[in-house]
């Protein structure tokens, strides 16, 4: 609940500024092109910093016939004002070691002049300067409120920095690009406010006030290079020197330093009088440094990528609210609650729920089923209702999710009339320790009433993955004798990227209907173990998805033959040479970690392929560790080549199998694990990465089983390691 206050004010906040924010977030990207344009004048003298006072004012006295002041502007340049020689008046940037002219005043061009305006009062004088002061502290909130949002999705400070669940282009990078842009938009929006309330006099006065002492007549005066003052003074640490206004004593020298102001008597050099800057005039300095970038170009940039970041947040922020609206208010029922025979029930915060829940009402419905689809705070009763299936997520700290917010109440109080069948699907990510929790809170609900009967045991599903989906929903079709179809958006394909691949070999379907296919490519096609082949068959178009084994310059596939499947029949039928078109995908979360110590690899069936490659591509010195589950001894056969020949290079340091048909108990793969859990604690806690490939079944099983293990041998939950990016999956 807690979250969604978070997230409430931080949209209600960007809602109500998005105008204000949008104009100040573009002039702010064109106007952080000003102190860079600036920087690359050649005004800037290497050295100057360290050259002493003394040295630039005695040398301007000798080059000029007056010199009044010497200051240095918002880009660090030293500007004189004099009397030339030739008596004219000027105002100049000055060499310091030379005093020699250097180019007159950079002028302010016309779209920073206008730019300037627009973002300091949009033109509106004193009412656009509060609007805009109300506004970056609007901007403040709204960022504070997200850094606490970040925390909260990556469950704490610890994990600030480690990876982002990508569940869609918007979300993603909205948190992505958060992690790093807030900070920088902090500072931006405090110090804006500063500089609007110092507008305002609103902050204690801070101009300085010097006392002054009466002066006794001396005979000597001292040059200029003798004074100690300015002999110990570099120009780094000056800002401006006003020189005396006539020969009387009692006219000083008025030297601003960074951090103080001081009266310098011109005959004696001595400190007549020395008050230091206050708190607020450093503020102040400081304040329009970091809010405009002046004088640094590295600033600059950072100001002008968080400008970038501000907008590309307003679209992607839009487009994660517009997102939740649209998929909450889908729900366009056909039947009543109380016509209905299929009820599903949805537990959602952010909307992806939705999305899984609608592909399974639109499959009932196509085979002529009447369904229901509510969220579970509308649970009720359900006349007529033989199933009922729950789609949960799981927020915050293993609680229900927003639209779940009220249903353990409802389901205490509200009895159903008739026998019910359940199901219950947990949407979760392993990233938190809690994984899919109130989906097994409202599992353990239902099985405690006498009126509802299991269906189907509770299905986690990691990150929305459609992969997992389809499982459950064979495994529902199965339970229920359906044949449910999922229609999923066919993604949009270019045939132009389709690329041409040879068919260099094809084995056999072995005892398990499974084959062994090497590609090769036509062309120069950049690939690596753990990447995707697509291929669109033209019967529907639809992406069909095999994870690549590289070997050599070859695609290796191992491929499971199904009786009516498109693609592996397709695949099952090609001849050697024959020529197939496909497109490879980088999936960058599934290569081989060139830099972890030691890498376990899991798989079962025809996911074995992508390590395949892996174990004979790596050339590295890194431990790598095989696990296998197949049914039989012949089910390996085909890939004993590949094993042992890297068992022989030593690119494999040890190979493990399971049979779940070679004796009387079935022992799987988890089992398997089970068995050197020595092993897989030693490479986790040893910041090794664990791989797994296959069956999301198998997935799930050998999770549970990490799971277990890590929390007996390292007090440690799996989500620490999953958050640490030391599991790598790609399971179907
Ligand atoms: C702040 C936050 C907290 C979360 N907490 C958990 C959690 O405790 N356990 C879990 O399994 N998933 C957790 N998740 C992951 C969500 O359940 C997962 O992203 C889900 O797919 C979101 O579905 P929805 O878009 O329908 O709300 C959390 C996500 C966020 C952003």
């Amino acid at each position: 609940m807690t979250i969604s206050i978070w997230r409430y004010s931080h949209l209600v906040l960007a809602i109500m500024s998005s105008l204000f924010i949008l104009i100040a977030s573009v002039t702010g990207a064109i106007l952080a092109f000003e102190p860079i344009s600036n920087q690359i004048q050649p005004y800037a003298i290497d050295g100057a910093e360290d050259v002493s006072l003394a040295k630039t004012l005695s040398v301007l006295q000798q080059e000029y016939d007056e010199v009044f002041t010497l200051e240095k502007d918002k880009n660090d340049f030293l500007i004189a004002s004099v009397i030339t020689k030739e008596g004219e008046s000027e105002t100049f940037y000055v060499h310091p070691i030379t005093g020699e002219k250097l180019g007159d005043l950079i002028k302010k061009a016309p779209i920073f002049e206008f730019a300037t305006n627009l973002h300091r009062s949009l033109f509106l004088k004193t009412t656009g300067r509060v609007l805009i002061g109300v506004v970056s502290f609007l901007l403040f909130v709204i960022a504070v409120t997200g850094i606490k949002l970040i925390l909260k999705r990556q469950g704490g400070i610890k994990r600030f920095f480690s990876k982002v669940v990508k569940e869609n282009f918007e979300q993603y990078y909205h948190v992505v690009i958060g992690k790093y842009a807030l900070i920088p938009i902090v500072i931006i929006t405090l110090t804006g406010v500063f500089l609007s309330l110092e507008k305002f006099d609103v902050l204690p006065d801070s101009k300085i006030s010097h006392q002054y002492p009466e002066q006794e007549e001396v005979e000597q005066r001292l040059l200029l290079r003798d004074i100690p003052l300015f002999q110990n003074t570099r120009l780094k640490n000056v800002t401006h020197v006003e020189f005396p206004f006539s020969d009387d004593i009692e006219d000083y020298f008025t030297v601003k330093l960074n951090d103080k102001e001081l009266l310098v008597n011109q005959y004696t050099g001595a400190i007549v009088s020395h008050q230091d800057i206050s708190f607020v005039a450093l503020a102040s300095y400081w304040s329009l440094i970091l809010h405009t970038g002046q004088g640094t170009i590295i600033w600059a940039i950072v100001l002008l990528l968080a400008c970038v970041a501000i907008m590309f947040f307003m679209y992607s922020g839009f487009a994660m609210t517009l997102r939740r609206r649209n998929s909450t208010s889908k729900i366009k029922n056909i039947f009543k609650k109380d016509e209905a025979e299929y009820i599903i029930l949805i537990g959602s915060e952010t909307g992806n729920t939705f999305r899984s829940a609608t592909l399974f009402y639109d499959a009932l419905i196509d085979v002529g089923h009447s369904v229901f689809m509510a969220t579970l705070n509308d649970y009720s009763t359900y006349d007529k209702a033989k199933y009922l299936v729950v789609f949960a997520a799981t927020y915050g700290e293993g609680e229900a999710p927003i639209s779940a917010s009220n249903f353990v109440k409802l389901f205490k109080s509200v009895k159903q009339k008739q026998p019910l069948h359940y199901a219950v699907v947990g949407f979760g990510s392993l990233m938190y320790p809690e994984y899919c929790k109130y989906a097994i809170d409202v599992d353990v609900m239902f099985q405690n009433k006498t009126y509802f009967t299991e269906h189907l045991p509770l299905f986690k599903i990691n990150n929305q993955s459609f992969e997992a989906f389809k499982t459950w929903i064979t495994q529902w079709n199965a339970q229920t004798h359906h044949d449910l179809k999922i229609k999923f958006q066919k993604p949009q394909i270019n045939l132009k990227k389709l690329k041409e691949f040879k068919v260099i070999h094809k084995s056999e379907p072995n005892i398990d209907d499974s084959f062994l296919v090497q590609l090769r490519p036509t062309k120069k096609v950049k690939f690596t173990s753990g990447d995707l082949l697509s291929l669109y068959p033209e019967v529907d178009f639809i992406e069909r998805q095999y994870s690549i084994g590289k070997i050599e310059k070859d695609i290796l596939l191992s491929i499971k033959k199904h009786e009516f499947g498109v693609c592996s029949n397709y695949f099952n039928n090609l001849k050697i040479n024959e020529i197939v078109n496909a497109q490879v995908k980088h999936n960058l979360d599934f290569h081989f970690p060139k830099d972890a110590k030691e890498v376990v690899m899991i798989a079962n069936g025809t996911g074995i392929a992508p390590f395949l490659g892996m174990i004979n591509e790596q050339r590295t010195a890194i431990k790598t560790h095989l696990f296998w589950g197949g049914r039989t001894k012949d089910s390996l056969r085909m890939y004993e080549t590949f094993i042992d020949a890297a068992l022989y290079k030593k690119t494999l340091t040890s190979f493990e199998v399971a049979y779940s048909q070679e004796q009387k108990d079935k022992f799987y793969v988890q089992d398997l694990i089970l068995n050197h859990q020595e092993l897989i604690s030693k490479v986790l806690k040893a910041n090794g990465v664990v791989m797994i490939c296959g069956s999301v079944a198998m997935q799930n099983r050998v999770l549970e089983t990490i799971h277990t293990i890590t929390l007996k041998q390292l007090n440690t939950p799996l989500s620490t390691f999953e958050a640490n990016d030391q599991l790598k999956m790609d399971c179907y």
